[in-house]
């Protein structure tokens, strides 16, 4: 029977110095396949930086990423893409395509330079549908509003298929609505077989409702990594952003008080 943490992706003592700094120092964590893992931090902590480097788009100073029990670097540019879908932080879109054009591009790394395939197209239109942007689907990309192009955006990555959904802010410039759906649709991800999601989060709420795993990076340095309310303890808090906090009861679960700076 395969191992069931074959499809973990896995980094090993990350390190990455960037204008003398070191941003990433010696970051170890396995990201589990069927859980949505949370990176949080300060503004500067590494987590875009850690995020590239998850998706074999950034090579590090020293240590590694591995999938499929080897180094993600070295699987062919194809498959990798196949595997992991990469969703940045700020998205540009270059093309005056229509947004079923431009989610079509997520099936590059199927299909080629050959045509789309019915496969390619059921897979789109599986991806339109998912992200609720099948009514826009005629729409030239230029035309969006920002969270419409985000949705566009995460469409295109959804339609790749790919095991890894790594999302840098996938959550800002949504509407409330479309964050629920956001969030829905990470959760589903997450539970088809052999699929995982790591994504970049400032709200802290969210992390501690979306998240099955929270990772806390204060100056390239994990500091706290664990269940929601495990990691994201006022002690952790506070020394990850110098903030005074307290869980408090919701309506509907734990909730996180902001109530100052711990030196204000
Ligand atoms: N080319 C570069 N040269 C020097 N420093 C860099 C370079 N690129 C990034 N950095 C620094 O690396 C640090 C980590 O950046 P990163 O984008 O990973 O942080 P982040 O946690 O994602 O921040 P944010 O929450 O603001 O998006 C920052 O201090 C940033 O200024």
């Amino acid at each position: 029977m395969k191992d069931a943490r074959m499809n973990d992706l896995v980094a090993e003592d990350l390190t990455v110095a960037l204008g003398g700094r070191a941003v990433l120092a010696r970051v170890g964590a396995r990201f589990r396949a069927g859980q949505v893992t949370a990176i949080v931090g300060p503004n500067g902590a590494g987590k875009s930086t850690l995020l590239a480097c998850l998706a074999g788009l950034r090579r590090p100073d020293a240590g590694q990423v591995r999938l499929d029990d080897g180094p993600i670097l070295a699987l062919p540019h194809r498959q990798r893409a196949r595997r992991i879908g990469f969703l940045p932080q700020t998205p540009e879109v270059a093309w005056a395509v229509d947004v079923e054009t431009l989610v079509g591009l997520g099936r590059t790394p199927h299909s080629g330079a050959r045509g789309l395939s019915d496969a390619d197209h059921a897979a789109v239109q599986a991806a339109l549908v998912r992200t609720r942007m099948t009514s826009l689907a005629r729409r030239d990309v230029t035309t969006l509003s920002g969270g419409e192009r985000a949705r566009a955006l995460l469409a295109r990555v959804l339609a790749g298929e790919p095991s890894w959904l790594l999302a840098d802010e996938p959550l800002a410039g949504l509407d409330p609505g479309h964050q629920l759906d956001a969030v829905d649709l990470m959760r589903a991800f997450a539970a088809e077989p052999g699929q995982g999601v790591v994504m970049t989060l400032h709200d802290l709420g969210v992390a501690l409702r979306l998240a099955d795993r929270v990772l806390v990076l204060r100056d390239g340095a994990l500091i706290a990594d664990g269940p929601p309310l495990e990691a994201l303890t006022p002690a952790v808090l506070e020394r990850a952003y110098g903030v005074r906090t307290a869980i408090v009861s919701g309506a509907w679960g734990p909730l996180i008080e902001l109530i100052g700076r711990v030196d204000g």
